[in-house]
């Protein structure tokens, strides 16, 4: 049966991952892009533009949602990976439009958090800080060591990313903290160290440590270990290249495109790829 192609506008257009989900989209036989979110009032954006246009001559790129209103409505999902703002500004447009969204942007703060939370009851979201198939096995691997040996030994996760990355923790980071922290029973809120200078005393119990490394153009490296006394066990995911996060998320925009309102925010994604993996 040929299915009808599911059709996309990327926000966050020339951006690192803008532009990988681009050429993904367009090479993807299922989907098909017919628009891209710029940033108007960035620079860099108006520098590339024309260079960008020469590589995608056939599509327009947006300005921003509401000034092209008419044109817009022909999409099916939208596909967010730029800052946590203009996702909360692109996630108030799709609801107004009943569009679904793919959230691939990371650092947002808690208000924005209870903002996509509740967005939730209008229009299909998938909200993943890691598009990768091997985090998302990860999540499940981690949570399952935690649950055997949680309790006595001391767990830290340590990411390493690109110097231009702005937010700290990862998305990433975290949920595998939060992940962890619930099937632990504890409070991720409190039982967290992102912190450590000067004199800390010793290590407490119960905690989860984090480390943040930024530098060159490491695309994105998340270690988990779990250190006990004489042994340690290490799980370490390594991203490779940026097109492992966009062709995640172009699945999931495929698998969304028909989900009605009340779909829950999906943190881990490999529920959706192994049931897209049956489709396949
Ligand atoms: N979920 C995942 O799998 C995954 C993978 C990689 C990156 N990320 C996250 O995606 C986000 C973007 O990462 P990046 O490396 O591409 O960053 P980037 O800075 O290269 O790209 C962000 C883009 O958003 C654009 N933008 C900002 N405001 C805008 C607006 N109002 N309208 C339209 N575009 C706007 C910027 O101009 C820029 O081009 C980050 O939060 C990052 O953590 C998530
Ligand atoms: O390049 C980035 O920025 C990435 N951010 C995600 C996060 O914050 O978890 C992970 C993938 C790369």
């Amino acid at each position: 049966m040929n299915q009808e192609k599911t059709k996309i506008i990327i926000s966050g257009a020339f951006g690192r991952m803008g532009k990988i989900l681009i050429k993904e989209t367009i090479k993807n036989q299922e989907t098909s892009l017919i628009g891209a979110i710029i940033n108007e009032n960035s620079k860099k954006a108006k520098e590339q533009q024309s260079e960008i246009k020469k590589d995608f001559l056939n599509y327009f790129f947006l300005k921003i949602l509401k000034n092209n209103h008419e044109r817009n409505l022909l999409y099916d999902v939208l596909i967010d990976f730029t800052t946590p703002q203009n996702t909360i500004n692109n996630l108030k447009y799709c609801i107004k439009n009943q569009k679904n969204i793919i959230i691939g942007t990371t650092g947002f703060n808690e208000q924005q958090l209870k903002t996509i939370k509740s967005a939730a009851k209008n229009i299909a979201i998938l909200f993943s800080p890691n598009f990768s198939i091997g985090i998302n096995l990860l999540y499940n691997i981690t949570k399952y060591i935690a649950s055997i040996i949680g309790k006595y030994v001391d767990i830290e996760i340590i990411e390493y990313h690109h110097r231009n990355k702005v937010d700290a923790p990862s998305g990433t980071a975290l949920q595998i903290g939060k992940n962890i922290s619930e099937s632990m029973g504890w409070n991720f809120n409190k039982d967290t160290i992102f912190q450590r200078y000067g004199i800390v005393g010793p290590r407490k119990k119960n905690k989860i440590g984090y480390s943040v490394v930024r530098g060159g153009d490491i695309i994105g490296e998340h270690k988990i270990l779990f250190a006990d006394l004489g042994e340690q066990i290490e799980i370490i995911h390594k991203a490779t290249n940026r097109s492992a996060f966009a062709r995640g998320a172009i699945k999931a925009a495929i698998w969304i495109k028909n989900k009605k309102m009340d779909y829950l925010i999906c943190q881990t994604y490999l529920k959706i790829f192994l049931l897209l993996k049956k489709i396949k």
